[in-house]
């Protein structure tokens, strides 16, 4: 029969008809990793995905051979899941194998390498035979060097990318041999025994006079036909193998699959019983489960209203039923806490997905999933690609997190993704947040989404009080401290109580001025200011990584009187142990938290009360739960409120409500100051009222005239170059091919203009952005976008990337 396959490398990703064995019963299902090699020897082999078998014979010979198939034959990709990657290169005109690839992890895809090995000859007797073409000739002395080498290599070292054509001729001719070699990652496995099936004589008999190895042979045989290992044997290798020989046991191998660590200690918690505003919302999600079917629902709940318990009560339910559950998290490294109350709960049932684990531990949680024995997938975004059967519900926790949203090709939003996974599989999809996005409480509005509120604290806490600092008024203990802040972190001390300090990054730069005469360092690469890391005395670029040595005076006028414009966290740090010099202060940021559980082992001390003053940036605002915490300050709250960006209110809303939600979560009240130097903002308005809905009705009127998310979709276009003329004008040939595209009254083209960050690593960009308030574009229209971008701007070459429904229009 024939199937349809994709593969990355051949025919530019596009579906290709290929023979396979078998008819679909029991041939090839959907799904499946097969390695294929094109026809006429001239590209290499490669691995390929079926998508669809069955289909009608081609009218022409298939382009490609099917040489093997990979992974057992087991699908790698569900069926659902092939729908799910389908629709997910529709929406954002990208390709179906990159959705694909996007879906099956590093660990599980399985990698071909050619190896070039020489055929035993002497290379001075034998090139004369070889038809001599320079390529030929390099090919055949490399080897003869090297005898054995990868196809790549060859192609790195010669400089050229088509030698298949040259390398299948000295193959015929006898020069060379071309071997291929599989990786990929397998299940570990160790030796084990049992009792054979079939026993060579009456064994308490015969074994009688070895008493050591009867005892042996009857301690592995209670162990049943699943077998012990040698630990669990407790026997000497040498007495296993003796009876294995002689032919009483079997030795077999059994898989042993690791567990992921989250860091955090999962002490027993007491059992709690939902308040009757949990269970209120627990009775819909569970009816809704019962009736079967889609149904998503968004569960806006105040910080500390027990979101967590909701999710874990109605997990319980759907795997009594017997199907099986996602959650999401932002990212899992910065909430080990929510990853270890649902380990606490339903212990090795949950496969943990993390970025730090290694490929065979990827791997291994990966099979637990596909085979069933772990039946809920906790991760970060990618998670949603877990290769579950009987999805019953997809959960996504602080649904609002910019995490969901990737930012490299394809460029999907594992929340949506969420929702179209649960429509395609019949399951429940709850969103859940306390600032829920602005595109999700529209839908909620209008009723595609089931709204589910909880609107008090657990146990009568309540909701912390909210002050504003404005800083030009108010006396200052240090450049970034005020006075009343300071006060009030003593007053906490005194009473052994705990502190989280927020320094809001998001659009800060601790970027150097000279007063002298103004000159800011900037990036060689990129054009943005350079940033002050104390730590190691340098500059770093927050785009690309360049640093370069600080000097105490300025590089342009060597004036001493420099300013390091804003604080980061290591001044702030500085500044508050001269406050507090006897605290012991825990900073979090990117410079603290770069090894392996770093951020558990950070926040575990805090919990500990180890320390009393937790200082951080955005990372301190995501879901903690620690009950000594009662005040909470945020140094430079309307910083984020400066870029250039539509969602910069939103975002600092709900940065600033998540941070003020660690405060007071138990008996003891909290506080919250937030320190602002410009305080006219309708932000600082909606949170000191603490209204949610007030502040997305006065940020959506204002959204409505300019045409962005909710009332409409974006789509940005980004054009690339290392020459900035180029980048603009494929930019422009982007917008001239857009307005033809777009129907009247259906969007809005604009630009091309610059990007926020008009150049990174050397390369300009140019920015092109779709407001579509009806219609839609079509991957076709994307491709031929591409095509055209591709041919027209060769050299300097330009390069088009599109997102749609983007993070932020920087
Ligand atoms: N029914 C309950 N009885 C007693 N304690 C509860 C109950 N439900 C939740 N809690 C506790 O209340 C605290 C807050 O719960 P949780 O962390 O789930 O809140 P949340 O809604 O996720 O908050 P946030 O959005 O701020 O992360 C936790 O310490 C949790 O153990
Ligand atoms: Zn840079």
């Amino acid at each position: 029969m024939y199937a349809l396959a994709i593969a990355e490398k051949l025919f530019r990703g596009e579906p290709f008809p290929l023979m396979v064995p078998g008819p679909p019963e029991e041939g090839l299902l959907p799904g499946s990793m097969v390695l294929v090699v094109p026809r006429g020897g001239k590209a290499a082999p490669s691995t390929a995905y079926i998508i669809e078998t069955g289909i009608e014979p081609p009218l022409k010979e298939p382009p490609a051979e099917l040489a093997d198939i990979l992974h057992g034959g087991e699908p790698v990709l569900t069926p659902p899941l092939i729908i799910l990657t389908r629709w997910m290169a529709g929406y954002y005109l990208t390709r179906h194998i990159d959705c694909v690839t996007a879906a099956v992890p590093v660990a599980v895809r399985t990698r071909v390498d050619d190896i070039v090995e020489a055929a035993g000859f002497s290379l001075e007797t034998d090139t004369r035979r070889v038809r001599s073409t320079a390529l030929r000739r390099s090919i055949m002395q490399l080897l003869a060097k090297e005898t054995r080498i990868t196809v790549k290599q060859l192609q790195r070292r010669l400089g050229k990318k088509h030698i298949y054509g040259t390398l299948s001729e000295l193959e015929r001719s006898g020069h060379l041999k071309l071997r291929r070699k599989f990786t990929s990652t397998a299940q570990r496995t160790v030796p084990a025994w049992r009792r054979a099936p079939v026993l060579p004589g009456e064994a308490e008999e015969e074994l009688k006079n070895t008493p050591k190895q009867l005892e042996t042979f009857r301690r592995v045989s209670a162990f049943g036909p699943g077998g012990a290992s040698l630990e669990a044997t407790a026997a000497s290798r040498r007495i296993l193998n003796t009876l294995t020989a002689s032919g009483y046991l079997e030795k077999i191998a059994v898989a042993v699959e690791g567990r992921f660590d989250t860091g955090m200690p999962t002490e027993q918690e007491e059992p709690k019983q939902p308040t009757a505003q949990q269970e209120a919302v627990l009775g819909e999600l569970r009816s809704a489960s019962r009736k079967g079917g889609y149904k998503t629902f968004l569960l806006h709940g105040v910080t500390g209203s027990g979101k967590t318990l909701v999710y874990i009560e109605f997990l319980k339910e759907v795997l009594k039923e017997g199907r099986t559950a996602i959650v999401l998290v932002p990212e899992i490294a910065l909430t080990p806490q929510t990853a270890g109350r649902f380990r606490q709960h339903f212990g090795d049932t949950v496969a943990i997905m993390h970025s730090a684990m290694s490929n065979q531990e990827k791997y291994d949680a990966w099979h637990r999933l596909r085979s069933g024995r772990a039946t809920i997938a906790l991760g970060a975004r990618s998670t949603i690609f877990a290769p579950l059967s009987n999805l019953g519900a997809v959960i996504v926790d602080e649904e609002h997190d910019g995490a969901y949203k990737q930012d490299r090709n394809p460029r999907y939003s594992a929340r949506d993704l969420a929702v179209m996974r649960a429509r395609t599989e019949g399951a429940v999809c709850i969103l859940g947040s306390a600032t829920p996005s602005f595109e999700s409480y529209e839908n909620a509005l209008q009723e595609k989404y089931r709204l589910l509120e909880l609107r008090d604290r657990i146990d009568g806490a309540t909701m912390p009080k909210l002050c504003l600092i404005v800083m030009k008024d108010s006396p200052k203990a240090t450049p970034s401290i005020s006075e009343k802040l300071r006060h009030e972190i003593s007053r906490r001390m005194e009473r052994d109580e705990q502190v989280i300090l927020l320094q809001n990054r998001r659009g800060f730069s601790g970027s150097v001025l000279c007063f002298a005469c103004g000159h800011v360092p900037l990036c060689p690469h990129c054009g943005i200011p350079l940033v002050y890391h104390a730590g190691h005395r340098q500059l770093r670029c927050h785009y690309c990584g360049h640093t370069e040595p600080f000097s105490k005076v300025c590089p342009a006028c060597a004036s001493p009187d420099l300013f390091y414009k804003g604080s980061g966290t290591e001044r702030i740090e500085e500044e508050l142990q001269s406050l507090f010099p006897e605290e012991r202060i825990l900073r979090m940021d990117v410079d603290t938290t770069t090894t392996k559980g770093s951020h558990g082992r950070i926040l575990d001390e805090f919990r500990r009360g180890k320390a009393r003053i937790l200082l951080g940036t955005q990372m301190v605002a995501k879901g903690l739960d620690f009950p000594r915490v009662t005040l909470v300050g945020v140094l430079m709250a309307d910083i984020g409120l400066n870029l250039p960006d539509f969602r910069a209110s939103e975002r600092t809303y709900s940065l600033l409500t998540q941070v003020a939600g660690r405060a007071g979560r138990s008996s003891s009240p909290g506080e919250v100051y937030l320190q602002v130097y410009n305080p006219e903002s309708e932000v600082f308005n909606a949170l000191l009222r603490g209204s949610y809905s007030a502040f997305f009705k006065h940020e959506t009127d204002s959204r409505r005239e300019l045409c962005y998310p909710p009332h409409a979709r974006l789509v940005k276009f980004e054009c690339s170059s290392p020459d900035e003329e180029t980048a603009e004008e494929a930019a422009m040939t982007c917008r001239t091919m857009l307005l033809e595209a777009v129907a009247e009254g259906q969007g809005v083209v604009l630009g091309p203009a610059p990007a926020g960050i008009a150049r990174i690593r050397g390369s300009y960009r140019y920015h092109v952005l779709l407001k579509l308030t009806g219609g839609r574009l079509t991957e076709a229209f994307a491709l031929g976008l591409q095509d055209e971008i591709a041919r027209r701007f060769r050299t300097p070459s330009a390069i088009l990337s599109i997102d749609v429904d983007p993070g932020s229009l920087m």
